[in-house]
């Protein structure tokens, strides 16, 4: 794809990116943590108005058009974005956090747990698969 280095992404570099960014333009002043949270909520609604109205949709979307994929990967990538720079500005390792996050997961739900006990927790209405 034209323009795109493919390079291993990783989340310290795009926490330094967007420093970068902010750093370049003088917008440090704008990215406090509440500026930070309001925009990530609103890339989430614009994100959540992609599948608006759609009914549920098959793994992979694979009738949707490359537009609409391409546009789905940059509010995805706004969302992401802007946690990593609400993290970075309030302190928070995130990596390090969602790795801890992952073991209380995997402690809360052990592997042999019954599935009976785990149906409040997976409770969906639908299924693709
Ligand atoms: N003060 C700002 C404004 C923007 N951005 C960066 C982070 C996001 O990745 C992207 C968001 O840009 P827009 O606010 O222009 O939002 P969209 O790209 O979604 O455009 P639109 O809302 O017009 O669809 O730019 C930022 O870091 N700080």
């Amino acid at each position: 794809m034209e323009g795109v280095i493919k390079e291993s992404v990783s989340i310290d570099l795009l926490k330094s990116k967007m420093d970068d960014f902010a750093k370049e333009r003088d917008w440090e002043k704008f990215h406090s943590p509440r500026n930070l949270l309001l925009a990530l909520v609103g890339e989430v609604g614009e994100l959540s108005e992609i599948f608006q109205w759609k009914g549920e949709v098959p793994k992979g979307l694979p009738d949707w058009k490359e537009e609409e994929k391409q546009h789905l990967g940059e509010e995805l990538s706004d969302v992401l974005l802007y946690l990593i720079r609400l993290s970075d500005i309030c302190g928070v390792d995130l990596g390090q956090a969602a790795l801890r996050k992952l073991h209380l997961n995997a402690l809360k739900y052990p592997v042999n747990g019954s599935s009976n006990e785990y149906e409040n927790v997976n409770n969906t209405y639908s299924t693709t698969d």
